[in-house]
């Protein structure tokens, strides 16, 4: 199977997060000693990394399940530690001349899970299936099988980089007509190279929601992108376009309330900075033009900032960030079986704020910033008050 040549350069690799990751602390010391690519004038690529003591050992990363599944059971330091496995000081890919079948190779040590991937991954190694490699600096990328024997296969990379691997290392990839798929069930292979991927593939195309299966995956494209908006609303509405959107989970969530009559809730996770409080918001913007147009939806949708003021702060990963856990309660008064498509104007909507970061008031960290309300208060006091503001603030 050829390559995915449709694919622009930008999208043949992608990156895993570094096995060390660690959510908001430092790396650890035992840390993986990534290794250096060296593009040899053969086109032969060698994976070296200087050991400890200088010698030339690699700790290799050994990828043993399905990336999506396993995540849930790392342990809770790190979210890919359920996934991977070191093997300290296995030999690197040395220059030896490819044909030579006893040519060392990153080994790849079995789990005690067992290795998941081997039954696809000899399937893929015999139909020689595109599939993806991982670097040792955790880079992902596309390979095409050259050849295969015994436990070895020569893969060839993009920028004619030609490498001797492990066949389990090989993970199959998709075939091109996959690419860019609305939802990650679509895959035929579900792995952690091919969802980073997809997601990365309409991310480039501003589609930046993707669904796994009831689940929207949302990336922050950090920047405007025109997916928002009455001619959208009004299309999720009529079901005239069925893209995976925050409109249509809102649309979901309102039918399946108005049918079962059961309440229904939308949870909305992630981590500081992807998103959530303006996810939330897209939302309850197109809740508020579904609940039919009284003029109280959108007076509700005004107190955002007010509670934004009071509880948001500029952090070194947010300018906005949201420091309280929220609950947002939408109910929906007189609402007659069977309404659809238009229903009855919002009764009220319930915000609870839990576990605001009180501290912050007093003392924040280097280059993060109190409340909003307090540099509100003093831009916007006469400048006698102002000067007495700031000194409380100092003084504090
Ligand atoms: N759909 C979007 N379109 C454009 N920009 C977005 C979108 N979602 C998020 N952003 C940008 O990302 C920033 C951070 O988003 P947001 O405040 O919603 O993150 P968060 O997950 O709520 O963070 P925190 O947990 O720190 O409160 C926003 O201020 C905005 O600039």
């Amino acid at each position: 199977m050829s390559q995915k040549t449709g694919v622009p350069p930008s999208h043949r690799f992608t990156k895993s997060l570094p096995v060390d990751f660690r959510f908001m602390g430092s790396p650890t010391s035992d840390v993986v000693g990534y290794a250096d690519i060296n593009l040899e004038t053969d086109g032969v690529t060698n994976l070296s990394s200087p050991g400890k003591n200088g010698d030339s050992g690699v700790k290799v990363v050994e990828r043993v399940g399905n990336g999506v599944a396993d995540t849930e059971q790392g342990n809770e330091d790190s979210p890919y530690s359920g996934n991977v496995k070191l093997a300290e000081n296995s030999p690197s890919v040395g220059d030896e001349d490819l044909d030579s079948t006893t040519a060392p190779f990153p080994s790849v040590s079995k789990s005690s899970n067992g290795h998941r991937w081997s039954d696809i991954t000899s399937y893929a190694t015999k139909k020689k299936v595109q599939s993806w490699f991982q670097l040792p600096n955790g880079n992902w990328e596309l390979g095409r099988i050259m050849s295969t024997s015994g436990m070895e296969s020569v893969i060839s990379l993009p920028a004619g980089k030609v490498l001797k691997v492990n066949s389990d290392s090989l993970i199959p990839a998709n075939p091109d007509i996959l690419d860019g798929v609305d939802d990650l069930m679509q895959l035929s292979y579900l792995n952690e190279p091919s969802v980073l991927f997809n997601l990365r593939y309409r991310y480039n195309q501003d589609m930046i929601y993707t669904k796994a299966g009831p689940v929207l995956v949302a990336i922050n494209p950090f920047k405007k992108v025109l997916l928002y908006g009455n001619d959208y609303i009004e299309a999720y509405k009529n079901k005239s376009i069925e893209s995976p959107h925050v409109y249509a989970i809102a649309d979901t969530a309102i039918r399946e309330m108005t049918r079962d009559e059961v309440n229904q809730s939308i949870i909305i996770s992630g981590e500081s900075g992807a998103g959530k409080t303006e996810t939330a918001k897209i939302a309850m913007q197109y809740l508020a033009v579904l609940g039919g147009g009284s003029g109280i939806e959108y007076e509700i949708l005004k107190t955002n900032p007010i509670l934004e003021a009071f509880g948001n702060a500029k952090t070194l990963r947010n300018d906005n960030s949201s420091r309280f856990g929220k609950l947002i309660e939408i109910h929906l008064v007189n609402l007659e079986k069977y309404l659809e498509p238009r229903f009855k104007p919002f009764g009220f909507v319930l915000h609870m704020a839990v576990l605001l970061e009180k501290s912050r008031v007093v003392q924040c960290a280097g280059g993060e910033r109190s409340y909003h309300i307090f540099y509100q208060l003093c831009a916007g006091a006469p400048r006698a008050l102002r000067g007495k503001f700031v000194a409380i603030v100092i003084f504090l």
